[in-house]
């Protein structure tokens, strides 16, 4: 195709995928074209065959997941560069990993697949960009290609052409109602056209599944994450939808881009004004709906003052306004968004009462991010959400509200058309011991995430005459009256849990917190240790995870007599054998 860059990338909720896209603009500037690929559908024993086209070059953006895993799309390639021997000599390659650094496995993925490609004989033309989502990944990514693109047109002979390849140009324009026939017009359908008034599998992202919803319950009693109406805090609430999946799919899945709840009266039309051919393989439909998004959010935000939760980057907001044909409107847009997202305080917008009609629509979509999925526990035909509301003041004064919390909670079951939520269903590493036989150990404070669904599995596995083995949890919150979520139903659970430790932070004199009753259990805690136990850790990275790996590492130093050094090391043996498995996040 007359391309000589792929761009491969692992991502999961996005970014890996948004970066691949954004270096494939890039390289126009260049006079190079690049090809974006998915390495699910490509095949990696093709690769060497890249040296054979002139001034060939790899770039990856793999993210890391769970316990340094690679995402779904990328676990195939990473076993054929772990297990594979093709090698790759001549091959130009550099590599942008994206992670978190509160995790263990720190972008483990990029480390490994920049390593392995150099193993394998390829030539590293740029250093390994290492992003972390802690702090700020859309800056190191920023920073990284800053520097990636001279050392390839060094090492290619290029020079950087006057072109801007990275912007695309828009018409925009404005219909009322009536104006198009309706079966023409996306409402916030993510691919197909009208894909969610008829449904039809399989089920992904792209496509996902519209789960009617059964049951949205307040699990805090009170306190100040209550959600009473006149309370500002944040309510914890558990939506339960079901009747919808076969129980041979896998078990973890998520809630991704909802379809606007209305259809608008409003509609935008919008036509690409370059002939030049589309760097990345995207069907139309996709480019329509995060347009369409756009102009309707913006549409709302100068008119109605909505609220809106992207954060648009220094980086992107300079180039915006160096490419803009139209200076003023854009500006005055941006100012919104900015205004609106609480980025930039000192900022006052006001729309004048205009109609902003043909603001130049592609300068600004590249920095609207896809909303991320929200993830859940699975039962075999139910999901279960359980989540905190997220709602908060920012510095300039405005209420941001999360947008699949505030979402979810508004939607109460019944009615007709019934509430429905989007759903698709990923594979979860984070998964129960295939023998029932194993004891496990679940230590999950806050929500407890998809701790529900191990404890529902065990006590499935009883009921059916198994011999199940121990079953521990080590559940933490503040108060037994009024985020113990889950207490009312411990009668259910006693029927397979071996042992419930508490640990209520707020409760009495002394904060307790779930590493607290670990070291205080170290005997018995050891005997599932020693006897093929499984320990799950679900919830904060920063602190609880950390803590609790220090408890079980003192553990392991106290009862099998190790130095510290040599019980780090056997924790994380059991990790390689899947034995100690986190699902935390920050
Ligand atoms: C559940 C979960 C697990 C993660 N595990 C890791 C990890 O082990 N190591 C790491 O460096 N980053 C980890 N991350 C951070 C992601 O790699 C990071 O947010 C990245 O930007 C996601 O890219 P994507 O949107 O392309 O999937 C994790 C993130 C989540 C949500």
């Amino acid at each position: 195709q007359g391309r000589n860059i792929a761009i491969l990338y692992g991502s999961q909720t996005g970014t890996g995928e948004e970066f691949a896209n954004r270096l494939a603009k890039d390289a126009q500037r260049y006079g190079m074209k690049a090809l974006v690929l998915d390495p699910e559908e490509c095949n990696a024993d093709d690769l060497p065959q890249l040296i054979d086209i002139p001034n060939s070059l790899v770039l990856m953006c793999m993210a890391t997941y769970g316990e340094g895993d690679p995402t779904d799309n990328a676990q195939d390639f990473h076993d054929w560069l772990k297990q594979g021997d093709t090698m790759l000599t001549g091959l130009r390659y550099a590599v942008f990993g994206l992670g978190n650094k509160t995790y263990e496995h720190y972008n483990s993925m990029g480390k490994f697949v920049d390593k392995r490609f150099e193993e394998l004989g390829a030539e590293r033309v740029y250093e390994l960009g290492l992003g972390d989502d802690d702090t700020n990944i859309e800056e190191d990514f920023v920073t990284w290609k800053e520097g990636l693109w001279p050392a390839v047109c060094q090492r290619f002979g290029l020079e950087a052409s006057m072109e801007d390849g990275s912007f695309r140009a828009y018409s925009f324009t404005k219909y009322e109602d009536g104006d198009l026939d309706p079966k023409t017009i996306y409402t916030g359908e993510v691919a197909r056209l009208h894909s969610y008034d008829n449904q039809r599998p399989p089920y992904d992202a792209k496509n996902p599944y519209l789960a009617p919803i059964q049951v949205n319950r307040e699990l805090h009693n009170g306190g100040d994450r209550s959600s009473a109406p006149t309370n500002t805090g944040n309510p914890l609430r558990n939506c339960t939808k079901s009747g919808w999946w076969t129980p041979d799919e896998p078990s973890s899945p998520s809630l991704p881009t909802s379809p606007p709840a209305n259809p608008p009266s409003t509609i935008f039309v919008s036509c690409c004004l370059d002939s030049r051919p589309a760097t990345t393989p995207l069907p139309a439909p996709q480019g329509n709906f995060t347009l369409f998004l756009l102009a309707h959010s913006l549409y709302i935000h100068l008119h109605n003052k909505c609220d809106i939760k992207q954060v648009i980057s220094s980086t992107n907001r300079l180039s915006v306004l160096r490419i803009a044909k139209k200076r003023k409107p854009v500006l005055r847009a941006i100012r919104a968004l900015e205004v609106f997202s609480g980025k930039n305080s000192n900022m006052k917008y006001s729309s004048g009462g205009r109609t902003p009609q043909h603001i130049t629509i592609p300068i600004i979509t590249p920095h609207i991010l896809p909303l991320k999925p929200l993830t859940s526990q699975a039962h075999p035909n139910s999901i279960h959400i359980c989540a905190v509301v997220v709602k908060y003041e920012t510095k300039a004064g405005y209420t941001n509200l999360g947008v699949a919390t505030n979402w979810l909670s508004t939607k109460t079951p019944g009615g007709e058309p019934p509430a429905r939520a989007p759903i698709y269903v990923r594979k979860s590493q984070f998964r129960l011991p295939f023998k029932v036989s194993h004891p496990v150990v679940m230590i999950g404070p806050g929500t407890g995430a998809p701790f529900i669904g191990f404890i529902q599995d065990r006590a499935y596995h009883k009921e059916a005459g198994k011999d199940v083995g121990k079953t521990i949890l080590y559940f933490g919150c503040r108060k037994r009256s009024e985020d113990f979520i889950y207490g009312d139903q411990l009668d259910e659970w006693w029927s397979v849990l071996t042992e419930l430790n508490l640990a209520f932070s707020r409760d009495g004199e002394k904060k307790v917190y779930v590493q607290h009753l670990i070291a205080e259990n170290r005997d018995s805690l050891w005997k599932v240790i020693e006897g093929h136990g499984h320990i799950y850790v679900c919830g904060d990275a920063r602190h609880m995870a950390r803590d609790v790996h220090d408890a079980i590492v003192s553990i392991v130093e106290e009862k099998a007599g190790k130095t510290h050094q040599q019980a780090v090391d056997f924790v994380k043996g059991l990790m390689n054998k899947g034995r100690y498995s986190a699902d935390v996040w920050s």
